[in-house]
């Protein structure tokens, strides 16, 4: 959206509405136009310093960590800029930026070396020279054991004359940091380490608080794609732009959703109405109920289904395979045990479900949750990431082996020898495994371990309702036909979810759509 918004003199803090300015910002509305919100809310600028950012060296964490903290603090950030190492980009940015935000912020730049420009840059885009601060010397010198104020280590100690230092406290420690923030009329420079930057924020955010605005913000969800609802989209803007930022974000690879609409206000009610409009105006049943953080709320739902009175189909089948799940973390220790995950869907459901016990009833444990991972064959990429993306979101610890399965197993024996018991996925239908337990020892000839079974009389379709109502993040090739995963040698779509549209083009609907869970391996030879 180009937003047209007055401009902050940001020095004395008072509003010029005589000009202008237009800045970018993300969000689909096409129009320009005075967008009140911002008349009396304090704005900020972000400059991100480093050649290593813009050659793809290093990833940009520190923007979007100011960004969201900005936010919560009732600032909006209206510019993030990525600039070099450069004493003249530096000077000309930052005077743009000063003139520009409430607040400009810079990340990077002011360690020991060469490319190290910011306090000169900064300095020299308020036309000031830099000067040795005898506080900074005098911490350099305790630091670095010189006072020679040639040596490059006395570098972070030449800042811009008029500059201010801030001392941060640690709110559990009450120790002072060592080293300040350092400040010059509006600009505040921060190293570019994200650890010394979020640190250094985390005790001085009040300086950038905005007391008087609490930003309400609404997620909707719509199973729909973009263009199909732009028009409501637009009305919905055109309506309430004047009091709510409407943003649009598609994505084409959730499981869940296509669209999602945000509603962003400092006023609750605004939010309210617009919410309403939006709903009353989607297509019918097309909003989704989406659980935006499943993982890190997995207990709780999950949970929360045990304890109502709910005999529906599947709290039955919630009840039981946590029951299951529960017994096993009683016979044995979290070292003791592990999950066998391959990326399916069975493992998936149930992982989600030992994830749930293990947080309940290991709530402070930092000990991470153990997956088996045996990679077999030439496994398909989509699982491979899915593997990594599992891993983050429940915080596994990932035991990958490179082999056949019983071979695997054996060789886990050596290489973990604290395993005693695999939890996994395997239910009734999967072959051989119509006559196992819930507690089942490995048969003879195989490595000594007991399978754990939470899922066994789960069918197909109890699999994807469970997935599917608790918004769990499944690998994507679900979404495209198949409906069963082994390698990609032996893998393919199943025919059952086969569409040929009137031009002939083949594609596939989703396997939770697949209505005969009986032909689950149709796609398998
Ligand atoms: C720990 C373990 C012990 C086993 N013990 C025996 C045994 O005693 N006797 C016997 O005949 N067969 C045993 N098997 C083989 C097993 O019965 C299946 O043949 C095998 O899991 C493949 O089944 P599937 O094709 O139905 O796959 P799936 O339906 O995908 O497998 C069922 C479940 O097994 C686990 N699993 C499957 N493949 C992997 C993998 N590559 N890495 C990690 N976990 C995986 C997952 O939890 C999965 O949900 C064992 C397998 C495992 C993983
Ligand atoms: N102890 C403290 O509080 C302070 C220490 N210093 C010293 O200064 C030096 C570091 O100064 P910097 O300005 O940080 O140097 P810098 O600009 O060279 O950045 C250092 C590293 O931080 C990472 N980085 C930079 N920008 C990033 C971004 N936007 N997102 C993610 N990562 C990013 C990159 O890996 C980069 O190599 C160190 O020697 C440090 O000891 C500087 C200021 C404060
Ligand atoms: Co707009
Ligand atoms: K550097
Ligand atoms: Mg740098």
């Amino acid at each position: 959206m180009n937003v047209l918004f007055r401009k902050t003199n940001a020095i004395s803090g008072k509003l010029s509405a005589a000009s202008r300015i237009s800045v970018l910002n993300n969000h689909f509305c096409p129009r320009n136009h005075l967008f009140n919100m911002a008349d009396n809310n304090p704005t900020a600028g972000i400059i991100i310093i480093g050649d290593e950012i813009l050659k793809g060296h290093v990833m940009d964490t520190n923007s979007r960590f100011l960004s969201r903290r900005l936010f919560a603090l009732g600032v909006k950030v209206k510019k993030i800029s990525v600039i070099s190492d450069d004493l003249d980009v530096i000077a000309k940015e930052v005077a743009e930026f000063s003139q520009s935000f409430t607040h400009v912020i810079t990340s990077g730049g002011v360690g020991p070396t060469h490319d190290d420009l910011t306090f000169e840059g900064v300095a020299k885009a308020f036309g000031e020279e830099v000067v040795a601060h005898p506080e900074l010397v005098d911490l350099c010198k305790e630091f670095f054991g010189t006072d020679d104020l040639k040596s490059p280590k006395l570098k972070m100690a030449l800042i811009p004359k008029s500059a201010k230092l801030h001392f941060g406290m640690n709110k559990q420690t009450k120790q002072i940091a060592k080293y300040p923030l350092v400040n010059i009329r509006n600009v505040y420079m921060f190293p570019g380490v994200p650890q010394l930057l979020e640190k250094s924020f985390d005790m001085l955010q009040s300086i950038f608080a905005n007391p008087h605005t609490i930003f309400h913000v609404r997620e909707v969800y719509v199973d729909r794609d973009e263009v199909l609802i732009t028009p409501i989209i637009n009305d919905t803007d055109a309506r309430f732009h004047d009091r709510v930022v409407l943003g649009s974000y598609p994505d084409f690879y959730n499981s869940y959703y296509k669209v999602k609409l945000t509603l962003e206000s400092d006023n609750q009610q605004n939010v309210d109405e617009a919410q309403k409009f939006l709903m009353e105006n989607l297509p019918h049943g097309s909003v989704v109920n989406y659980e935006k953080d499943p993982c890190g709320t997995a207990s709780e739902h999950v949970y929360g289904i045990i304890k109502t009175e709910d005999s529906s189909h599947l709290a039955v089948n919630v009840r039981h395979a946590t029951r299951v799940i529960e017994q096993a973390f009683e016979k044995y220790k979290p070292e003791e045990l592990c999950i066998g995950f391959n990326g399916g869907k069975d493992c998936t459901a149930l992982l989600h479900l030992t994830y749930a016990v293990y947080r309940t009833k290991y709530p402070d444990e930092t000990r991470r949750l153990q997956a088996l991972y045996i990679r077999r064959g030439q496994p398909f990429p989509e699982i491979e990431l899915f593997t990594k993306i599992a891993k983050d979101n429940y915080h596994l610890e990932i035991i990958t082996i490179h082999d056949k399965i019983k071979e695997a197993l054996f060789e886990l024996k050596s290489t973990h020898p604290t395993l005693k018991a695999v939890i996994m996925g395997t239910r009734r239908s999967d072959p051989y495994c119509e006559n196992l337990e819930e507690f089942s020892p490995t048969d003879p000839g195989w490595a000594e371990y007991m399978r754990i079974n939470p899922i066994l009389d789960w069918s197909y379709k109890d699999v994807w309702t469970f997935i599917r109502t608790f918004n769990i993040p499944y690998c994507s090739l679900y979404d495209r036909g198949y409906t069963s995963l082994g390698s990609m040698e032996n893998t393919h779509p199943n025919p059952g979810l086969q569409v040929v549209d009137s031009k002939g083009i083949i594609s596939y609907k989703p396997a939770y759509m697949l209505a005969n869970g009986d032909s689950e391996r149709a796609g398998r030879n």
